[in-house]
């Protein structure tokens, strides 16, 4: 375009006509920048959501998919924060990069283009260019590590505000807001001192900019206009060089996308902690068909921190049989559950199904055979149904409504305003009508090995009653495991698994266990209510 205008001046300064091709070219040339930014907007906008997208469900997966003891030392708020806000940052990254190549692209072309009008002027261009990329450098390194540091109490807040949330209640009632509001807040100084750091850091190197690139121009037109007093350069060559002289210190802009893609990599750094997580290994090996569904343990252990949680279990359950947990409050039972059936890996020892080590069984066909009910069970999917039929294989209607009779959850369901069909966010639940409908969808996955974690506890004895008969009588699983504190619970069993500091005090049937005073202590002392 300058060129244009400059030939364009020049044919009017030398022929008195208006130049017309020149100034329909430079029209035409206007039009085209207009279309190429709108066209950048467009696909810029595009391109960043799409690859946000991108990581996000890369991450997503990595985290799902991730050795579950590995994933939970990132707390939700953190998790959130990660792949919400950093995702965001870093997903814009390319689009940036593609920006700052495009402002890198056009001061390119202004210097060549000085080079090629004269020499001069393009040299006088270059002897400011190293103290303007000494200026991006310091700006590239301080942005990284003020951005690393806002991100992260960024974090904190959010992990605190969610452990806030979670707990609202307690927080209620122990008239604790203030202080839990002070708690979640408390980083916001320092988050507010590292955002200053990084806008510092973003402003100095504008500020910078400014004082130094106009400087420059101010240089190559003190040379121009040199070279025009020396007869080496025409009018309109001197306008050229002038626009191009702009051009060339547009790199200026360059440091707003380099800000950018420091933060958009420091948050990149962020997403990696989660891309690295382990994945739960396995061979994609598959349990024999038709198995009785025999679980083993042999010399199972579960350290923490130094500290044995498990230690040397050593167990058989038979194919078929109903085997309940039982053990003081934090005896290791729910770790002994998850351990069962491979939500947890142990650190020492073995877990088979049917004679297939756990770690072996393709993850996806092991969760088709192995269901769990827990205590206080996630209710995902859209309606009370869904929430159901939620797992690796969907069941039908009919298969549904079984399970939830089976989990004497059916009564409750029909007095919703649209039974099954009823969005779980107008379906006000009690904590039992909680467990009933997670119980409802480990009996709709009928599979080899059925493991409740103290998936009764807020259900009144009538309740439970019917849910055991139910259990017993059949859910479609072979073998049942359930954690329990009730003793009417360890009764029903076929046998018991008493457990004490992490260790197996004893497997046997509950009548022979029954004679051991410390035995029936377990009932007395634990969070159960009922004792016989
Ligand atoms: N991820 C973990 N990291 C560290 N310690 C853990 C972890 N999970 C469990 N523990 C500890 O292991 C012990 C056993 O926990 P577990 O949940 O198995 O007890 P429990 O017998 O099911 O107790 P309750 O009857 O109260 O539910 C507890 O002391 C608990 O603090």
């Amino acid at each position: 375009l300058p060129a244009v205008l400059g030939a364009a001046l020049d044919t009017l300064l030398a022929t008195r006509r208006v130049p017309w091709a020149g100034l329909l070219l430079a029209t035409a040339l206007t039009a085209a920048e207009i279309l190429l930014d709108s066209a950048v907007a467009v696909i810029g906008g595009t391109t960043t959501a799409r690859h946000t997208a991108f990581l996000r469900r890369g991450v997503l997966d990595r985290v799902l998919h991730a050795a579950p003891h590995h994933a939970d030392r990132f707390r939700p708020g953190d998790l959130t924060t990660r792949l919400t806000a950093n995702a965001g940052e870093a997903g814009a990254v390319p689009v940036t990069i593609a920006t700052a190549a495009g402002t890198v692209l056009l001061p390119l072309g202004g210097a060549l283009c000085l080079f090629l009008i004269d020499p001069w002027t393009g040299l006088a261009l270059l002897a400011g260019l190293p103290l303007f990329a000494l200026l991006l450098r310091a700006l590239v390194r301080d942005t990284a590590t003020a951005a690393a540091d806002y991100q992260r109490e960024q974090s904190t807040i959010a992990t605190r505000l969610s452990e806030a949330l979670d707990g609202i209640a307690t927080v209620r009632a122990a008239a604790t807001a203030d202080r839990e509001r002070a708690r979640a807040l408390e980083p916001l100084d320092r988050l507010a001192t590292h955002g200053r750091r990084t806008w510092q850091v973003q402003g100095r190197a504008v500020g910078g900019a400014a004082a130094l690139l106009p400087l420059l121009t101010l240089l190559v037109l003190a040379v121009g206009g040199l070279r025009l007093s020396q007869g080496a350069l025409t009018t309109g060559d001197l306008l050229a060089v002038a626009r191009y002289a702009v051009l060339a210190v547009g790199l200026g802009a360059l440091t707003g996308a380099l800000g950018a893609i420091s933060r958009g990599r420091a948050a990149d750094r962020r997403l990696d902690e989660l891309r690295g997580l382990p994945p739960l290994a396995h061979h994609g090996r598959v349990l024999p068909g038709n198995g009785p569904g025999e679980l083993r343990l042999r010399d199972v252990g579960v350290v923490r921190d130094g500290r044995p949680l498990l230690t040397g279990v050593d167990l058989t359950v038979p194919g078929g049989a109903t085997v309940a947990v039982v053990g003081p409050s934090g005896s290791g039972k729910s770790l002994l559950a998850a351990v069962a059936g491979r939500l947890l890996d142990p650190d020492t020892g073995t877990v088979t199904l049917d004679g297939v080590p756990l770690d072996g069984v393709d993850p996806l066909l092991l969760r088709t055979e192995v269901t769990f009910a827990f205590a206080r069970p996630a209710l995902l999917g859209a309606t009370v149904g869904d929430t159901i039929a939620f797992g690796a294989v969907t069941p039908d209607g009919p298969a549904v409504r079984a399970a939830a009779r089976a989990a004497a959850a059916d009564e409750f369901i029909a007095l919703l305003p649209d039974g099954y069909r009823t969005p779980l966010d107008r379906a006000p639940l009690s904590g039992g009508e909680r467990q009933r409908l997670g119980l409802a969808r480990a009996f709709a996955h009928p599979g080899r090995l059925l493991v409740l974690d103290d998936a009764t506890s807020s259900l009144d004895t009538v309740t439970e009653r019917l849910v055991q008969r139910a259990l017993i009588h059949g859910t479609g699983h072979r073998t049942r495991i359930v954690v329990a504190h009730r003793v009417s619970t360890a009764a029903d069993a076929d046998s018991v698994i008493w457990l004490d500091g992490g260790r197996v005090r004893a497997h046997a049937p509950h009548t022979e266990l029954w004679a051991d005073p410390g035995y029936r202590a377990v009932f007395r002392t634990g969070t159960g209510d009922d004792t016989r």
